[in-house]
């Protein structure tokens, strides 16, 4: 029985029955059980695969096992959507899928059920992943039911993606979209100014562990392994400072970059990150101010979080030059933009990289589309806007303020920055498309559709997260 087994089987435990989240679950109990890079990665594999490919697994399991899986024994569920997720998209051969599943059950479970797991993966043994698909498709009730069903997405999730990609006349592409966000994305880096080297430099000193041919100006992506060794080799190898090469979305750095970007920076300007934890933003924004003379205040309402942007500021704050501000307030309340009593501060940027549904990182989070539902969205962009008001009451004439979504769903990414703009007739939008493709490589230059100024980043296409950038300025 292998470790990485047993670890994939405890995550997808800790996931499904204890809400963990399955990145923290997977890191804590790799390291617990010393998973060698080999091991830590069929588990991640094992464990992310199948998290992400429950709605359809189940599917295919209850037409096999001829019953709802909700009547299943929880343990034997577990068991059964792991050997069923290498059967199906592991193509792991049959008689070992089946085999360690089956030894899986007799160390997790009761050995009564050993035989039920046999018989149900033999069946689904018998025919390939493709013809499964045909009987889940058949039996779906519409269309939609069926490419949510191949597809292992919600239908709702489903629905707002292909409204936002039709939104930009790209409906066609909601299949691709929906096979990347099966798929186990690159870890990427943003190698940030300061370190002295840039990350085309790095690549061709280390071309084994990074490649440089990607979107971000800044980025890089790691060609296989562990990144913190990845990193500490950076660190040897070719003396980058610790913290100024971090594991980060390229989208997310082109997010940051563009808010830089948007318009020239002068001497002194103040930029404000009003949402900021974990902080990755916050690095990028760092590092730049110190080059154009800037300097950063960091917000974030949870004060564990807010720890977390510290950590994350930490390589950056090491460098000469003028140290990273990072308080705890609610975005909303004066407090947060420093303001003491009767006083009113302005900022020259600001950041609102708003809480939201995170329908654009579903690849990196291989639970979260289970977790979502579209009663969430009200909430998320009440407070949206709430955070955007704010924001705007506080940028100077002339300023730039970036509102930036990990999601792609309109409420929360066009309507939201519309009806801000009919509540601040005040505020312009600039081209943030223009912005984007200023932080992207020169040689890597996103293809951004839509007639909108606003900028929506594709998994499928750009291979970032799917964020979304709108800036806005306030007439002077
Ligand atoms: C999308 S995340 C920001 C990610 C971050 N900018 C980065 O790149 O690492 C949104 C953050 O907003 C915080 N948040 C939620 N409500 C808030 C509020 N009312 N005021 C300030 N921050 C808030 C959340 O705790 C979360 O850390």
């Amino acid at each position: 029985m292998s470790g990485a087994r047993i670890v994939a089987y405890d995550v997808l435990r800790d996931v499904v029955d204890r809400d963990a989240y399955a990145n923290l679950a997977l890191a804590s109990r790799i390291r617990t059980a010393r998973l060698d890079s080999r091991d830590a990665g069929l588990a991640t594999e094992l464990a992310a695969g199948t998290l992400r490919g429950l709605g359809r697994i189940d599917r295919i399991i209850e037409l096999a096992a001829g019953r709802q899986a909700a009547e299943i024994d929880p343990v034997a569920l577990n068991v059964l959507r792991l050997g069923a997720h290498q059967l199906l998209s592991m193509r792991t051969a049959a008689h070992a899928a089946v085999h360690e599943s089956v030894e899986l059950q007799r160390r997790v479970g009761n050995e009564r059920a050993a035989g039920f797991v046999n018989g149900v993966l033999r069946e689904i043994g018998r025919a390939t992943p493709e013809e499964w698909d045909e009987r889940i498709v058949a039996e779906a009730k519409t269309p939609d039911d069926a490419l949510a069903a191949r597809a292992s997405h919600p239908a709702w999730v489903l629905r707002a993606l292909r409204d936002a990609l039709r939104a930009e006349g790209r409906e066609a592409e909601i299949e691709a979209l929906l096979d990347t966000n099966n798929a186990s994305p690159r870890v990427n880096l943003a190698l940030l100014e300061g370190a002295g080297i840039t990350s085309q430099e790095l690549a061709a000193v280390e071309p084994d562990l990074f490649d440089a041919v990607c979107v971000s100006a800044i980025g890089l992506e790691l060609l296989g392994g562990d990144p913190a060794r990845a990193m500490a080799t950076a660190e040897e190898q070719a003396s980058v400072p610790a913290g100024l090469l971090r594991v980060q979305d390229q989208g997310s750095q082109l997010a940051a970059l563009a808010l830089v970007r948007a318009t020239p920076v002068a001497e002194g300007e103040r930029w404000l990150d009003l949402c900021a934890g974990p902080g990755g933003k916050t690095a990028i924004l760092g590092a730049e101010a110190l080059v154009e003379g800037a300097t950063v205040r960091a917000n974030e309402v949870s004060e564990h979080r807010a720890d977390l942007v510290r950590d994350s500021v930490s390589g950056v704050d090491a460098l000469p030059g003028e140290a990273i501000e990072v308080v705890s307030h609610d975005g909303r309340e004066e407090e947060a933009f420093g303001c003491g009593p009767g006083g009113h501060e302005l900022y020259d940027r600001i950041l609102v990289d708003a809480p939201c549904s995170g329908l654009g990182a579903l690849r990196r989070r291989p639970e979260a589309r289970w977790r979502k539902q579209p009663g969430d969205l009200p909430e998320l962009t009440a407070l949206q806007a709430e955070l955007l008001d704010a924001a705007a009451a506080h940028l100077k004439p002339g300023g730039v303020l970036a509102y930036v979504t990990c999601s792609p769903h309109l409420a929360e990414t066009r309507v939201g920055v519309d009806r801000a703009l009919k509540r601040h007739p005040e505020l312009r939008e600039l081209d943030a498309k223009a912005a984007v493709r200023a932080a992207a490589r020169e040689d890597e230059q996103p293809e951004l559709a839509g007639e909108q100024l606003s900028a929506q980043l594709w998994p499928h296409r750009h291979g970032t997260d799917a964020m979304f950038v709108s800036l806005l300025t306030r007439e002077s």
